[in-house]
């Protein structure tokens, strides 16, 4: 039987002691709707007792949101619960969440209390927030170093006092998966009434454990996740709400779980989260990643040409994210570069792909990432024969502050020797007039970019043009010094490649 699992996403809360990642009073409102909308069940919008920012920041939370339950973190002290119950009150399902450390590191360390102390304090704490609200959790902080037999006497405790639910925290980031289901069985083997609360866990991430670990507490009867967005919180982080969420929807038959996330915003959620916490998720971060749906390689990106469930065990749209991609790299093989070349309207003959192939690779080894405009050059230097209608014999510009520009211009057209000039807005755009006239042209400048190829005033420029004519498009390219020069030699290109283009004509526009 599927059973539901409650997502409790702690992004503004533990998330937000990642160091760094501290969020204002409107950043925290953004998320949380932004949680709300993705279906979270219950959101731990911060520790009300930390500052008065938090304070704020929870009780507008609280009163925001109308679906999702609203916690405030407290200790077990009158005034910090006091200040949890001042922020969650205003919402519709408010959760107050007291903790106290179980394990004797921080008993006999930290807290500087003896065991008896330590379940005296979880008493009167849960006791008390049940006074204010009837849904009130209860954390036993580094639960998974804990002596078991202490353990799940604590929790019988917070039970007995009115804990609804009852938080097994792996706080430090210690436990196996194998160990911490063997805990989470332990609990509902050792603690008579656990039965009248949900079993909560919360991990972090230390050993690369935290998702593993919740899966495995899961499996063995938990029923509370406690997760962030890409897994952001204290030192190395918490579990992973996306994680987790498609790890139970794509290994449903495993998990027989339920959760309410909409997946589909998870991508976009995540986007938010990174952007206004300022922490950067890593490419190859699962389901988020910039990479998670990238393939790079040959065989594979063959394989998602012919089937993208070869590679791919979720579908990127599930989570949000618009496509695959194949990226274009040294890995890469004929299939996805026919392909990408197809794409951008260069429909190649087998030869033809195996010419460009070899000098694809050539151009691999050398750049990390080949984009659209490396393509349509690798197409139109190896493919295409642009080598002889129009040539430059020389440029003279004449510019200033206080003389209109004006360009001369003598190039070879045909074989035949011609002259021209004419002015313009500036050099560039007399020059280009110019060659216009001399070429009879009437192309469109649909992009013109320029770019420094080495550093200092002296720099190399290369200018990166676009042109569009009767419907067809080419590249220009060109490199010089002067800027000027580079320009024309790359208005000269673009024209080159669009007669070429007009010479060889094909239904779909290009080649
Ligand atoms: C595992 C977790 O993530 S728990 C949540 C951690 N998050 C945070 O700590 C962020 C917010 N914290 C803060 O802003 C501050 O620590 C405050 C405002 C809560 C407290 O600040 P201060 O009063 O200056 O105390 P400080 O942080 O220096 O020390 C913590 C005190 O709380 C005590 N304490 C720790 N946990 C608990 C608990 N669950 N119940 C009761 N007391 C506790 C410590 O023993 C220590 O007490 P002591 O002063 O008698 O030695
Ligand atoms: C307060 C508890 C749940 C916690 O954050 C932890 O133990 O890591």
């Amino acid at each position: 039987m599927t059973e539901k699992l409650i997502i409790f996403d702690t992004t503004l809360r533990d998330g937000e002691q990642s160091p760094g990642a501290s969020m204002n009073v409107a950043e925290k409102l953004r998320i949380a709707s932004r949680l709300e909308e993705l279906g979270v069940d219950v959101i731990e919008a911060g520790f009300p007792a930390a500052s008065k920012g938090d304070m704020e920041a929870v009780s507008q939370v609280a009163q925001k949101l109308s679906r999702s339950a609203v916690a405030g973190l407290a200790r077990t002290n009158k005034d910090d619960i006091d200040k949890a119950w001042a922020a969650v009150s205003g919402a519709r399902h408010p959760r107050i969440h007291v903790f106290i450390a179980s394990s004797d590191i921080h008993m006999e360390h930290k807290l500087r209390m003896p065991r008896d102390t330590v379940v005296e304090h979880a008493i009167a704490g849960v006791r008390y927030a049940r006074t204010f609200t009837d849904d009130v959790e209860f954390s036993a902080e580094d639960a998974s170093r804990s002596d078991r037999v202490f353990l799940c006497k604590l929790f019988e405790a917070a039970i007995s006092a009115g804990a609804t639910t009852i938080n097994i925290p792996d706080t430090v980031g210690y436990a196996i998966p194998s160990e911490f289901a063997d805990l989470v069985k332990y609990v509902r083997q050792h603690t008579p009434n656990i039965h009248k609360a949900v079993i909560s866990v919360h991990c972090h991430n230390d050993l690369g454990l935290a998702t593993a670990n919740t899966l495995a507490a899961l499996a063995a009867g938990a029923r509370q996740a406690e997760v962030t967005i890409n897994g952001i919180g204290e030192r190395a982080g918490n579990t992973s709400m996306e994680e987790v969420v498609m790890a139970i929807r794509t290994r449903a038959s495993s998990f027989p779980l339920i959760s309410t996330i909409d997946t589909a915003k998870i991508y976009p959620t995540s986007k938010l989260v990174s952007m206004l916490t300022g922490m950067i998720v890593q490419p190859n971060k699962a389901i988020v990643g910039a990479n998670a749906f990238a393939h790079e390689a040959g065989i594979h990106q063959d394989g998602m040409l012919k089937n993208p469930m070869t590679y791919e065990i979720m579908r990127p749209e599930d989570v949000g994210v618009s496509s695959s991609t194949l990226v274009l790299g040294k890995h890469s093989g004929r299939k996805a570069l026919y392909d990408r070349l197809k794409e951008i309207g260069y429909n190649l003959s087998p030869p033809e792909i195996d010419t460009v192939f070899v000098k694809f690779k050539e151009l691999a080894d050398r750049k990390k990432n080949i984009v659209e405009e490396d393509l349509e050059i690798l197409v139109s230097e190896n493919i295409m024969d642009t080598a002889d209608l129009f040539q430059l014999e020389y440029l003279h510009v004449t510019s200033g502050t206080t003389v209109s520009p004006v360009a001369s211009v003598k190039m070879v057209i045909n074989g035949k020797s011609v002259k021209g000039e004419s002015s313009g807005n500036g050099p560039i755009d007399a020059a280009y007039r110019a060659i216009a006239k001399l070429t009879k042209t009437e192309s469109e400048m649909l992009r013109f970019t320029i770019s420094a190829l080495t550093g200092g005033t002296d720099a190399q420029g290369e200018v990166t043009v676009r042109l569009k004519e009767q419907g067809l498009v080419a590249l220009g390219r060109g490199a010089d010094p002067d800027i000027i020069i580079a320009s024309v030699k790359a208005y000269i290109n673009g024209l080159n490649r669009l007669a070429y283009l007009k010479r060889h004509p094909v239904a779909d526009g290009m080649i």
